[in-house]
């Protein structure tokens, strides 16, 4: 099969969706599924104003029919409902579902709907943030570690997944065991998404609120990657604090908060403060953390 030939549908194109299908369009038919965003995008497709690739690009997805060799999930992270959702695109034993989301422990439900389907897991850095309905900002970074789940399964699929990411000028890499990448990209999210959301703040504002906030930002990081450890996935504290010196400006939780729209809570904290319980690994600040967040949750509801 050439790239000519592949169809890929993204599905929940918000941010980060938008910059990987603007990517993927220019060498393979795509479609997307869109919600709140479908009209602006139907009429007018999506532009995005991007650091790493260019101002003012534009993309128009179309529909195309089944079946679809890939589709790629880049909504928000929700547990118990996607498998269903998106169970009519996925042909058994064809399409391979690659997750570009946050969090870990998110893809055990995908396994179980499609046990004859290859799943990818990715850890996604691609800093993006949502403007205008269509519009997305994107800055800094641009990042794919793939790798298949669970990670004893064949890398066949990944490998294609990742030559035709790289092909369209996108940075893939394929791991073994992609879930320690999963976990040092969840360093940043257990603690920024968390910490900003609960504080209104951008990591900039944080550390500068008191004396002990940028420390507090690492407590968290190192709590996590302790975690971690009891899992088998080793980080060194050197590249732990390579995170903590990672700018976040405004993590995707915070921009969800002010946007009402739902928050990653269970993906980002609550997977991480259970799989601590069940591994008896000291989590008390996490716990307290996904206490809080549980907290401004349910009296901030969401629209999704
Ligand atoms: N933003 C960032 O900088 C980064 C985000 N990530 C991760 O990437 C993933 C995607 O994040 P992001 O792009 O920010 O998310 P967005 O909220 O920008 O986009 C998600 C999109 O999915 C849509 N969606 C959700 N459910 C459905 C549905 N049932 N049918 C159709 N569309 C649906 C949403 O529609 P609606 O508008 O109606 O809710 C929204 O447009 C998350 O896991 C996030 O943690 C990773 C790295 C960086
Ligand atoms: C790394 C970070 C904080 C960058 O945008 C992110 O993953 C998010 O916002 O969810």
């Amino acid at each position: 099969m050439t790239s000519q030939e592949r169809k890929v549908l993204f599905f929940g194109v918000g941010s980060v969706g938008s910059v990987y299908l603007y990517l993927l369009s220019k060498i393979v038919s795509t479609t997307a599924v869109c919600r709140s965003n479908y009209d602006v995008v139907k009429e007018r497709g999506f532009t995005i104003n991007s650091t790493v690739f260019g101002d003012g690009l534009h993309v128009a997805p179309h529909v195309d029919p089944h079946p679809f060799d890939y589709v790629i999930l880049t909504c928000k992270v929700v547990p118990g409902i996607y498998p269903k959702i998106i169970k009519p695109v996925i042909t058994p034993g064809h399409t391979v579902i690659a997750l570009l989301q946050n969090g870990i422990g998110i893809e055990e439900e995908y396994a179980t709907a499609f046990p004859e389907n290859p799943i990818l897991t990715v850890a996604t850095y691609c800093a993006t943030a949502l403007g205008p309905p269509g519009v997305v900002t994107h800055k800094e970074v641009e990042k794919l570690e793939v790798g298949s789940y669970p990670s004893s399964a064949p890398n066949t699929r990944a490998q294609a997944f990742i030559s035709l990411m790289q092909s369209t000028g996108a940075t893939a890499t394929l791991f073994d065991d992609v879930q320690v990448k999963r976990w040092y990209k969840l360093l940043l999210n257990s603690s920024w998404n968390l910490i900003c959301a609960l504080t209104l703040s951008l990591d900039v504002q944080f550390m500068q609120s008191s004396d002990g906030a940028t420390d507090f930002v690492l407590d968290v990081m190192l709590e996590t990657r302790d975690i971690a450890k009891a899992y088998g996935y080793e980080i060194a504290t050197e590249e732990v604090k390579a995170q903590w010196e990672r700018a976040t400006e405004e993590p995707s939780m915070l921009q969800d908060l002010k946007a009402g729209r739902k928050r990653e809570v269970e993906a980002i904290v609550g997977n991480v403060v259970r799989m601590a319980r069940a591994k008896c690994v000291a989590c008390g600040t996490l716990d307290t953390i996904y206490l809080l967040m549980k907290a401004l949750d349910a009296r901030m509801g969401g629209n999704k």
